[in-house]
């Protein structure tokens, strides 16, 4: 009971107590100077004061906690050479990047902890042992961490693949990332490689265990392939013309803004692409057409295959949150759509389905633009009713479809001639079930709302609905259209 006492009082441990840490450390394997000593010895005392109130750790028997937390953390440094600047992501109480910087005084150690109350207590720690070249990083540690390092080391927090993704944006090229694992991680290194096996390299798995003990650890090491996104950011940042913009009075963002309606959009004759995918394919398909890359100052840089003519606008937070209307967080493409041909009705129609478009909702001529696209109509006239196609909006409901679609100006719905071979939508009209497609034909909806005009109406095909709703959506009408054309005759 009286040992008991002893080791849950904080000055009141024993030099006997000192010793035997010394002690159960050389059993280890694990040697250090007197200062050495001295400071783990001090940071188990913190450790003990602190713990009841900001419950650092489960472990309180002392020679476990010698052991299982000390020897445990200092044991990865006698197996290897660590690199320094070294990051300990989740250290929590300190571990392992305390013991760690005390048996290797010489390692640079950056401990990065998200929980404020275990920061607090870091901080007391690093100032009380009088550890130098130890810094704090209170937070939680996410790809938007640019701080340089060549290690991480890392103990208890999450899934290898979780990991990985977090050091993007501070992880060196070429730096080892180290995993202190339990021997049953198997699954987890075969997770990470499939997901990121082409950016990291396992290097090693070393399997050892905590002397005297039959605690089986495994050392699992990572090298980085690539580039940071930091290294990554100054590559881009020579190859590209950048503009920081900071101010809602910028001429530049002024412009940008604008183009979130499609006014601006036709004036200006470019677009704002949002969305990884279609940004992604924008880039890959039309490389001469995209103009700038638009992200906040510390976001992804242009990937390294973009053209080097793309400006990259980097934005004050707030003024990127203002261009990113579907919040996707990801970098914006600006976009100089190709000029649209025309197409006028004395032409008439080519072979298969030509869509007549009058749809003034972005949203739903960017679905129906999808639509077109995905069942092969031979072409898409936007009528001059129609929403213009570069629309914000109407290319995120097409899903960058616009950028691809076979697109065409196109009169007034008033001013399509009668007798062309024109298939009119409406409720009105005869089902669409057997209808006979003439070969090449104008597929048209009418504008939402007042639907068609009359002299269309007579000759239109409906599609068979339950007389539950008053009518469909005007895009799925013509999705539900062009399927029916695609399995005619079939
Ligand atoms: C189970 S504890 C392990 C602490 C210490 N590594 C150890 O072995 O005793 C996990 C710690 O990681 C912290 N943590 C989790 N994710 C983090 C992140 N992304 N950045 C910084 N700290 C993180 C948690 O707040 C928690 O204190």
């Amino acid at each position: 009971m009286a040992a008991v006492k002893k080791q849950r009082t904080s000055a009141g441990e024993s030099r006997h107590t000192q010793r035997e840490m010394a002690r159960l450390l050389a059993r280890s394997g694990i040697v250090l100077s007197d200062a050495g000593l001295k400071q783990l010895w001090s940071y188990h005392c913190l450790l003990r004061k602190h713990n009841p109130e900001l419950n650092l750790t489960r472990i309180h028997n002392f020679e476990n906690m010698v052991l299982k937390l000390y020897v445990d953390s200092i044991l990865p440094g006698t197996l290897v050479d660590l690199p320094s600047p070294l990051l300990d992501l989740g250290t929590g109480p300190g571990m392992p990047g305390i013991p760690l910087k005390i048996a290797f005084p010489e390692l640079t150690v950056l401990l990065a902890e998200g929980r404020g109350k275990r920061v607090a207590f870091l901080n007391t720690a690093v100032q009380e042992l009088g550890l130098y070249g130890v810094s704090v990083i209170g937070r939680a540690i996410a790809p938007d961490f640019q701080e340089p390092v060549a290690g991480v080391i890392t103990r208890a927090v999450e899934a290898m693949a979780a990991t990985l993704e977090r050091v993007d944006g501070c992880l060196s090229s070429g730096g080892k990332i180290f995993f202190m694992k339990g021997p049953s991680c198997d699954d987890e290194i075969a997770d990470a490689q499939a997901k990121f096996g082409a950016r990291f390299r396992l290097t090693d798995d070393i399997a050892y265990s905590i002397a005297h003990t039959p605690h089986r650890r495994r050392l699992v090491i990572f090298e980085r392939l690539d580039a940071s996104r930091r290294q990554q950011k100054a590559a881009a940042m020579n190859r590209h013309r950048v503009h920081v913009i900071e101010s809602e009075n910028n001429a530049r963002f002024k412009e940008l803004k604008k183009l979130l309606g499609g006014r601006g959009v036709k004036k200006q004759n470019l677009a704002l692409v949002a969305g990884v995918k279609p940004v992604t394919e924008a880039l890959a398909a039309f490389p001469d057409q995209c103009r700038a890359w638009i992200t906040r100052q510390d976001q992804t840089p242009p990937p390294e295959n973009a053209p080097s003519h793309l400006a990259w606008e980097q934005l004050a937070p707030a003024l990127f949150e203002a261009l990113d209307v579907f919040g996707t967080r990801a970098p914006l493409l600006l976009f100089e759509p190709s000029s649209m041909g025309v197409w006028r009705p004395d032409e008439g129609f080519s072979p298969g389905c030509t869509l007549l478009l009058p749809f003034q909702d972005p949203e739903n001529a960017g679905a129906a633009i999808r639509s077109a696209v995905a069942f092969g109509a031979a072409k898409i006239v936007l009528l001059s009713e129609c929403a213009h196609p570069f629309h914000p909006k109407t290319i995120r409901a097409s899903a960058g479809a616009v950028l691809h679609a076979p697109l065409f100006e196109g009169p007034s719905l008033k001013d399509l001639p009668e007798d062309l071979p024109i298939v009119p939508l409406s409720m009105e009209g005869a089902p669409i079930t057997g209808f006979s497609f003439p070969a090449a034909f104008g597929l048209l909806a009418g504008i939402e709302g007042p639907g068609l005009p009359d002299a269309w109406r007579s000759r239109a095909v409906s599609i068979p609905v339950t007389g539950a709703v008053e009518s469909l959506n005007a895009a799925t009408a013509i999705a539900v259209a062009l399927y029916a054309w695609s399995q005619a005759g079939k």
